[in-house]
């Protein structure tokens, strides 16, 4: 087991690529047993949710080679194994499966999925669009049971705006019979990027992007070469990380107009942003004003980034609230950060941070995947040693994250950890 280490407090600069998309990749995979020949994904980061959906599709008999960010996979040859258990509960998006194999195999048994643990996170919504299309589902010992004679089209209105029902209902229903309406659907850019997939395959969808998606379906999908979107998540870490610690980093492979909520808070704070075509350039502001955020859906504020602006708000001077709307729990990253001495407390689903103040190295474990990056760019900006415990959950979305900010030449390395500091963290 692995602990990360950081010597921080100095400044940053250069350039650094973001990788494509996770929450992109996490669909796009399993979105490849809906189709009858081989689909070629390009530009999948390297990280363990796709390791593991990989080894997940070389389970129920897909064909898999991964080389360079490419994944071919031909899933001709797949069947509808159950995965009651085992690697579906290393990543939330095992839950894409439960859709693409319902969709294709009209059967599907999937356990539970795992992921980030930020409090409840319910798949009502999910099973109530794939009991609209027909499925029988029920829950077994912590396995979702899905069945059905034949899928038809329906009508699903979400009663919770959600990502994951969103592309899962998509997923069953591209092969049903008939028309699907989803009414107040997702708008996250990674949901027009799964529909675009899903178009060269063959499917019939419109209105991504829009609250109300229209699917008409077909009777089979082909192969396809698909190139996926950048991650708009890594390149937000990336650019607080710039306006933390940096003296001028530009960051490559974006999508500037994703991140236009970050963008204009950053700006609130007086950082300074040119926005390119496919490039952002962050340099640092004079002094930092504190400011408000409040996570909502897109393109409002990303809750995937709230973690990662609280380290940030540290250097802002007054007081700033982080209000948490998706996730009212979304907080383990504070009492690591406290350590570091950052002065910050929670009240109902909000933070208040007080800065600005001085981190300070210490020991410290991510509890999630985001905490991490909080905890990443907080060593970067303390004085002295920090040391991150929890890679596991940072493996799970950053890809070569040591070697990229190596390259903004940050002091920063993965070290072996004793016998005695694993018990210590197992305890
Ligand atoms: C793999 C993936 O893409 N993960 C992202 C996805 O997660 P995920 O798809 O799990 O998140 P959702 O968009 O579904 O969740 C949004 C909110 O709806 C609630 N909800 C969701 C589904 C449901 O059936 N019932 C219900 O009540 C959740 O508890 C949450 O409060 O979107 C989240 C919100 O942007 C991000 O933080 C995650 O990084
Ligand atoms: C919460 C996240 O991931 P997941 O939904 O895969 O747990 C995330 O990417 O911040």
């Amino acid at each position: 087991m692995e602990k990360l280490k950081i010597a921080g407090g100095y400044p940053l600069k250069g350039s650094i690529r973001v990788s494509g998309a996770k929450n992109s990749a996490v669909a796009l995979i399993p979105a490849t047993i809906l189709a009858d020949s081989p689909v070629t994904i390009e530009g999948l980061p390297d990280i363990s949710d796709v390791q593991m959906l990989k080894a997940l599709m070389e389970e129920i008999g897909g064909e898999v080679s991964f080389d360079d960010g490419e994944m071919t996979v031909d899933p001709s040859r797949m069947i509808s194994m159950p995965l009651p258990n085992g690697r579906v509960k290393k990543l939330r998006a095992s839950y894409y499966l439960m859709g693409a194999m319902l969709g294709k195999f009209k059967k599907a048994v999937i356990g539970l999925p795992g992921g980030c643990h930020l409090g409840p996170r319910p798949i009502d919504q999910h099973i109530k669009g794939f009991e609209a299309l027909g499925a029988q589902v029920t829950n077994e010992q912590g396995a979702i049971y899905l069945r059905a004679d034949e899928l038809r089209g329906a009508r699903i209105y979400l009663d919770v705006v959600s990502v994951g029902a969103t592309i899962n209902i998509m997923l069953a229903a591209v092969l049903a019979k008939g028309r699907t309406v989803i009414e107040n659907a997702a708008k996250e850019p990674e949901i027009i990027d799964v529909v675009t997939l899903l178009t060269n395959m063959g499917a019939k969808i419109k209105g991504a992007g829009t609250d109300i998606i229209r699917i008409d379906g077909v009777d089979r999908l082909h192969g396809c070469r698909h190139t996926i979107i950048p991650d708009r998540i890594e390149a937000g870490t990336f650019m607080i990380l710039a306006a933390a610690v940096g003296e001028g980093i530009l960051i490559d492979n974006v999508i500037p107009q994703h991140l236009e909520s970050l963008t204009a808070k950053m700006r609130e704070m007086g950082i300074n942003i040119e926005a390119g075509d496919d490039q952002i350039f962050v340099s640092p502001g004079e002094k930092y004003k504190s400011v408000d955020i409040k996570t909502l859906v897109y393109p409002g504020f990303p809750t995937d980034l709230q973690q990662p602006f609280t380290s940030l708000l540290t250097k802002a001077c007054g007081s700033s609230m982080v209000t948490d709307t998706i996730y009212g729990a979304r907080f383990k990253h504070i009492d690591e950060l406290r350590r570091m001495n950052a002065k910050i407390k929670v009240e109902g689903r909000a933070g208040i941070v007080d800065g600005p103040v001085q981190l300070h190295g210490a020991k410290v474990k991510a509890s999630d995947l985001r905490a991490g990056a909080a905890l990443v760019i907080a060593g970067l900006m303390a004085e002295g040693i920090t040391e991150v415990t929890g890679l596991e959950h940072i493996d799970r979305g950053y890809s070569h994250l040591v070697e990229k900010l190596s390259g903004l030449g940050a002091t920063i390395w993965r070290e072996e950890m004793t016998q005695e500091e694993v018990e210590q963290l197992k305890s």
